[in-house]
């Protein structure tokens, strides 16, 4: 039944097997990736070609991008034939970066870990403003932690999509949970984007500092002793996770579970939270962990790669949806933001 399917769609997209297609694909620009360690900026410009006047032609837009978005593929990892492997150079998919937008503990200074706490007023904000900035690229697949602070900025960008698909939480945590929230049309399902949440994600767990206020923390342990706790790769806080123990789950749900999606075509967004950040992109970037701990990510700041050619290609951080050099980093990403224009005229 063709229900059934999709929901096995959505349901396995944690297992990668089958995964909805949900999306088309993408758009670009100009863009500022800010990574403090290693700052640059890409700039390309892109004119637009002229609109398409007859409905006919819109209509014709519509309908392919609505093809786009409703293919439920297969999707096997690691590759382990010739086609899969063909399919792994030839493909092409934008993943977005997000860290969640500012928490109220990020408010007042304290550890917060695996702490599960929302966001401020402006961290809404950001997270709006993060979305506004993405607006134009393909998201088919979100990953977020199981944190409300990463699904709440996942959810508040996604309002300011333009393609305007509606973010589903998959609910695979037992049997009731799969079959209570499944869906029964399969319009319904095409404009929907599914969405991951996983604990591997989270901030790393910061042990007996959870809860303690930063600044006092290092006026009764010293300074040097709390940088050592909050930057060093390998020592853990008491208790916690050193940042080499939560980049060995982060990255490993990354090349188990998302990898795969975007090896396959899937565009993808991870909001997730600075440390499990830093670790995926450390694996991205291939950092040392000397050059990891320099790195910081602001808050609410949307950062783009592009998988190509089985390579990751950081393409910085989409200052605006309206820049015309935002939607030049790849023809399909060109292609999409045009489509989504004359769509949406
Ligand atoms: O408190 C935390 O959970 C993290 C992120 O806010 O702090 P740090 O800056 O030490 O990584």
């Amino acid at each position: 039944m063709a229900t059934a399917v999709f929901h096995q769609a959505l349901g396995t997209a944690q297992s990668h097997q089958h995964l909805q297609n949900s999306g088309s694909h993408l758009e670009f620009g100009n863009a500022s990736l800010k990574l403090i360690s290693k700052g640059f900026k890409v700039d390309i410009g892109l004119s637009r070609r002229g609109s398409y006047s007859s409905w006919k032609k819109k209509f014709g837009l519509i309908q392919a991008l609505a093809s786009q978005t409703s293919v439920v593929q297969p999707v096997s990892y690691p590759p382990n034939n010739s086609s899969d492997e063909l399919r792994k150079k030839s493909s092409e998919a934008a993943l977005i970066l997000i860290r969640h937008g500012e928490s109220l503990w990020n408010e007042k200074n304290l550890f917060t870990g695996c702490v599960d706490v929302p966001l401020t007023k402006k961290g809404v904000e950001e997270a709006i403003e993060a979305g506004k900035r993405i607006s134009n690229i393909p998201v088919d697949m979100i990953y977020t932690s199981a944190l409300i602070r990463a699904q709440m900025t996942a959810m508040l960008a996604m309002t300011q999509h333009r393609r305007k698909k509606v973010p589903i939480i998959l609910h695979n945590e037992n049997e009731q949970a799969r079959e209570w929230s499944q869906i029964f049309s399969e319009d319904t399902k095409k404009q929907s984007i599914p969405v991951v949440t996983a604990s591997q994600l989270n901030e790393r767990m910061y042990g007996e500092l959870q809860g303690l206020n930063k600044q006092e923390t290092a006026d009764r342990f010293g300074k040097e002793k709390v940088h050592e706790w909050r930057r060093s790769y390998d020592i853990p806080p008491p208790n916690g996770e050193s940042l080499e123990m939560c980049a060995e789950r982060a990255v490993a749900y990354f090349k188990d579970h998302i990898e795969p999606q975007l090896l396959s075509g899937k565009n993808v967004m991870i909001a997730a939270h600075g440390n499990s950040l830093r670790s995926i992109i450390m694996y991205l970037d291939k950092l040392t962990s000397q050059e990891v701990i320099n790195l910081e990510l602001s808050t609410g700041i949307p950062m783009l790669y592009i998988l190509k050619g089985g390579k990751f290609i950081r393409r910085g951080s989409p200052p605006g949806p309206t820049e015309a050099g935002v939607y030049a980093y790849t023809r399909s990403l060109a292609l999409y933001r045009q489509k989504l224009d004359d769509m949406l005229r």
